[in-house]
């Protein structure tokens, strides 16, 4: 363990000082493309400004022939393209075990590392992990020249990972979130769900038998099931740990792109646990994360009365027949607090909410 009077020191002369916090950009989709698909890359200018953050994908879903051609495609990307203010870009690099991952971080952040916001690690399985993404980042950083450092968000995707979460959220200052994994970790924790996450009809509780005439439970009669969240545990779990470090938790993939119903529920379901944003890995999925991750109307306008009845914060209050006192005033302050940053990108949101 570092002691905490060197953490925030860099890890290699001449490499830029880490943050103190972690800038709370809004991050509400990050939409993946494969730098290596011309059809995907054509389409990136067009998406800054729509996507809160784009991400040039090296790793799961880019073929191993085309690991050198994404690679480069990505660099001359984020040569070409003015991402402006509003639009960050992220990159996915391959596994720490792989045999790309060396180039892919000598390669991006020499060439290109001022252009990068963040570097996503997929497959971490404990601290250790982003230690040494640390190191080689801050030596990298002082080769290039890189003048911000450049921050690591970490899939959960290992049962092992999982395990270590907390300490994993904690290990470097360059910290920025976590999202979740489901299908590395289905696949990791021998989950018998083929699907890339999501729900599963066969995971449900069922409704009690109703009694026969006999006053005996009977078996035979119609009973409603209740699908359950297979990530409940996973997304809270990792929720804690991101909030406990000031990073930001983020829901994953949903890879049931014509769901679109789905793929709210998913997400929204996220959001109400206290995600940021969750991965779009099409372009229809980018609306749809934008809709759920930005507080509805009523949400502000009901914080806002809040805080108007209770401008210092303290007390206890009855609006609209319930009681608010300092913890939901707290709760209020939440859901303002991230209006008013999402509504600084988004005029179309600002109106909203000023109307709301
Ligand atoms: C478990 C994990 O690791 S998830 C993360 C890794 N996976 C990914 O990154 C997958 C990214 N997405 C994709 O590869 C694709 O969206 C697929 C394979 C799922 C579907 O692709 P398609 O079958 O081409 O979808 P579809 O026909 O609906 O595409 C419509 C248009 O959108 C484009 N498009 C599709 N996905 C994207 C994308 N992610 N970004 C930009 N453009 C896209 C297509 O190129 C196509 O363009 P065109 O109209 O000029 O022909
Ligand atoms: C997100 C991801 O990489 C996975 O689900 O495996
Ligand atoms: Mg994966």
């Amino acid at each position: 363990m570092r002691s905490a009077k060197d953490f925030f020191a860099p890890l290699a002369v001449g490499a830029p000082t880490p943050v103190t916090e972690v800038p709370a950009r809004p991050s509400r989709m990050i939409h993946f493309f494969d730098p290596s698909n011309p059809k995907m890359a054509a389409k990136v200018p067009d998406m800054v400004g729509v996507s809160d953050v784009l991400l040039g994908n090296l790793e799961d879903a880019v073929v191993a022939d085309k690991k050198e051609a994404a690679r480069e495609g990505l660099v001359q990307i984020a040569k070409d393209v003015d991402f402006g203010e509003h639009t960050q870009l992220w990159t996915r690099i391959n596994s720490l075990d792989s045999p790309w991952v060396l180039d892919d971080l000598t390669r991006l952040v020499t060439e290109v590392g001022d252009q990068l916001d963040v570097i996503m690690v997929p497959k971490v399985q404990g601290p250790e992990d982003i230690h040494y993404i640390d190191r080689i980042l801050a030596q990298l950083e002082a080769k290039g020249g890189v003048q911000r450092p450049i921050l690591v968000h970490a899939i959960l995707e290992t049962a092992r990972g999982m395990a270590n979460v907390e300490e994993i959220a904690g290990a470097s200052p360059r910290m920025q979130g976590i999202s979740l994994g489901p299908a590395d970790l289905a696949a990791d924790r021998r989950m018998k769900t083929t699907r890339v996450g999501g729900g599963h009809p066969g995971y449900l509780v069922r409704q009690d038998p109703a009694k026969g005439l006999d006053g005996a439970p009977d078996y035979t009669g119609e009973r409603s099931v209740f699908q359950q969240d297979l990530w409940h545990y996973t997304i809270a779990r990792m929720v804690d740990a991101c909030a406990m470090h000031g990073i930001f938790p983020f829901y994953g993939p949903f890879g049931d792109i014509k769901d679109t119903v789905a793929c709210e529920d998913q997400f929204r379901n996220a959001f109400l646990l206290g995600c940021v944003g969750a991965w779009s890995l099409h372009p229809v999925q980018i609306e749809i994360a934008k809709k759920v991750f930005s507080p509805t109307a009523e949400d502000v306008a009901h914080a806002r009365r809040v805080k108007e009845a209770m401008p210092d914060g303290r007390g206890a209050v009855m609006i609209d027949g319930k009681m608010e006192d300092d913890a939901s005033f707290k709760q209020c302050m939440v859901v303002l607090e991230l209006a008013e940053r999402l509504s600084a990108n988004d005029p179309e949101l600002a109106t909203m909410y000023e109307e709301a």
